[in-house]
């Protein structure tokens, strides 16, 4: 590890469990966040001292810039073309792999790259694992333009979804709006819990000025769970009509 402080274990575990799936020859998404970055470093001393031959797309400038100084080979999306496997954080895992992500601000690209593999991997310590999700906010990334016209239409959907009144806020990083790596304006949904995600999700897809919310529905095939003391849990995406479980001992 290239880094000077030492990694949160429980993110170290998760992500050198993510690493040991990379095969040489593989085509590989790397997410965003300080537990993709953790995963990018592990991911990094694997190659080196292996020599494995991978090609990386970047979830953000910032996960591409670490990559490439740690000597992976990152391309373009469109010049690899399709990935084998996505390696991502995300701020919240339920039952089903379903995801809040976009705590980074970089949910878009996340979710053209984790579309583009064959396989969604996520990275997560206990603390991201809910029985439902809403807690954390739904990051819902905006058009500048008639922002504060989408705004009102994001309420509105709300209105009609049981979900009226709660606060939709602007993303701001000190008293700038944060601006996406797509030059896009971030609103926060703090919604609390989240009845009906498939509807919130159609909802939100069909405004306008919405260019990508932080819902990964269907998306994420396993997530990998790392505990403090090393150890790690594993959540495989139920069947359609089986209840969810994690495999062996691995309740996070
Ligand atoms: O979705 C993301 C960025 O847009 C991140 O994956 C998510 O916010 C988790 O980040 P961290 O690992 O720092 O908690």
């Amino acid at each position: 590890m290239t880094t000077s402080s030492q990694p949160d274990p429980a993110k170290l575990a998760a992500s050198r469990a993510a690493v040991a799936l990379v095969q040489d020859g593989m085509k590989l998404g790397l997410g965003t966040g300080s537990t993709a970055s953790i995963m990018v470093e592990v991911l990094a001393e694997r190659a080196r001292t292996e020599g494995l031959s991978l090609r990386c797309a970047a979830t953000s400038k910032a996960t591409a810039e670490l990559a490439a100084r740690l000597g992976l080979r990152v391309e373009s999306l469109d010049d690899i073309g399709w990935l084998d496997l996505t390696i991502d954080g995300a701020d919240e895992v339920d039952p089903d792999l379903s995801l809040i992500k976009g705590g980074g601000g970089a949910h878009l690209r996340e979710k053209i790259v984790a579309r583009a593999s064959d396989r969604m991997v996520v990275i997560a310590d206990p603390g991201k694992v809910v029985d439902r999700l809403g807690a954390f906010h739904l990051p819902v990334e905006v058009v500048p333009f008639g922002f504060d016209a989408t705004r009102v239409l994001i309420q509105r959907a709300l209105d009609g979804l049981d979900l009226a009144d709660r606060p939709v806020l602007q993303r701001m990083r000190g008293d700038a709006p944060f601006v996406t790596d797509e030059g896009n304006f971030i609103l926060d949904l703090s919604l609390e819990v989240i009845p009906d995600a498939p509807a919130l999700a159609r909802a939100l897809s069909a405004i306008p000025g919405v260019v990508e919310h932080g819902l990964f529905l269907g998306i994420c095939d396993l997530a990998i769970i790392g505990r403090p003391d090393g150890s790690v849990a594993e959540l495989r995406r139920p069947e359609e009509g089986e209840v969810p479980v994690a495999d062996e001992d691995t309740a996070p």
